[in-house]
């Protein structure tokens, strides 16, 4: 039997709104429920309001066998909303709004005892736009075990992000997970210069990450370690909806490295559950079992 992991998305917890109705989103919840259906123990951190929207956050987790256990709620502040459109290629336009419940996350004790039980997280860079909610990811990321995958997926959201919190998250995390639109950023915050390969080299080794990977969408991907770099050409399919893909990498990313399959075969097989996401609708469609059998 496989081994099951703990894994934790940490961070926002919303819901996007689309033109046609809403979805449960978020990219540290999305990854969450990625890791869930790929056979691990994950869960979502954040917190909602005391509102019907939060409400639904839980039904909703729980319908995608998802606990909802570690989701606070607070009182003042309501479940966070993004507005998002779809262009022809199902690439999102996101409008996020501000000071939602999950700009107020609180390190508790039940948090701590989740932190030094894991064996990854992943968070990004939007829920630290307020000082609250970075400072309880700082802290959860310090409590948690030395040899666990720390993975920092940028993710970066206008207008809400800043060389000071991607030098910060780069210095406590393990992996980064960027993508093609994203190296060109951190490239002008930290001089970096030459081929992608060399950028991607120097800043593995600036912020001594053991792994970089390097997304381009339909156009596949690079996996930079500190003992290889292998490159895969990605999957061709028509893409609808493309929300939530990149999150579902990362969860197939931070399985297949837990799993310590070769890297090959881990960027093989992120690149196709992040493939079948984008061609189909919502940020988390029940995955085929082929895929889920990694
Ligand atoms: O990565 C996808 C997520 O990022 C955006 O911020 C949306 O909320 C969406 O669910």
């Amino acid at each position: 039997m496989n081994p099951t992991f703990k894994i934790v998305g940490l961070g926002e917890i919303l819901w996007d709104i689309f033109p046609d109705g809403e979805r449960l989103g978020g990219a540290p919840s999305n990854f969450a429920c990625h890791c869930r259906q790929l056979g691990s123990d994950a869960f979502p951190v954040s917190c909602v309001g005391a509102d019907e929207l939060g409400q639904r956050t839980r039904t909703e987790l729980k319908q995608l066998d998802v606990s909802p256990d570690y989701i606070q709620e607070n009182e003042s502040h309501s479940t966070g909303k993004v507005m998002v459109t779809l262009n022809d290629e199902g690439k999102p336009t996101y409008e996020i709004l501000e000071d939602m419940a999950w700009d107020y996350l609180t390190f508790t004790p039940e948090w701590k005892a989740l932190a030094q039980s894991l064996d990854a997280v992943c968070f990004g860079s939007l829920a630290q736009r307020s000082p609250q909610s970075r400072e309880t990811i700082r802290t959860f990321l310090q409590h948690m075990p030395e040899k666990s995958l720390k993975i920092f997926d940028v993710n970066l959201r206008e207008p809400f992000f800043g060389k000071e919190v991607v030098e910060e998250s780069l210095e406590l995390a393990t992996i980064l997970k960027l993508s093609d639109e994203e190296l060109p950023v951190l490239a002008e915050y930290f001089n970096l210069a030459g081929t992608v390969t060399e950028q991607l080299s120097a800043l593995r080794e600036r912020f001594n990450l053991n792994l970089i990977a390097y997304t381009r969408g339909s156009d596949g991907s690079i996996l930079s370690s500190v003992e290889e770099t292998n490159e895969s050409c990605g999957v061709k399919v028509k893409a609808i909806d493309s929300v939530g893909a990149g999150d579902s990498f990362t969860a197939a990313l931070c399985t297949g490295l837990l799993k310590k399959r070769p890297l090959a075969e881990v960027n093989t097989f992120a690149n196709q559950v992040a493939a079948y996401v984008c061609s189909n609708k919502g940020a988390c469609p029940t995955l085929p079992d082929d895929l889920k059998s990694f």
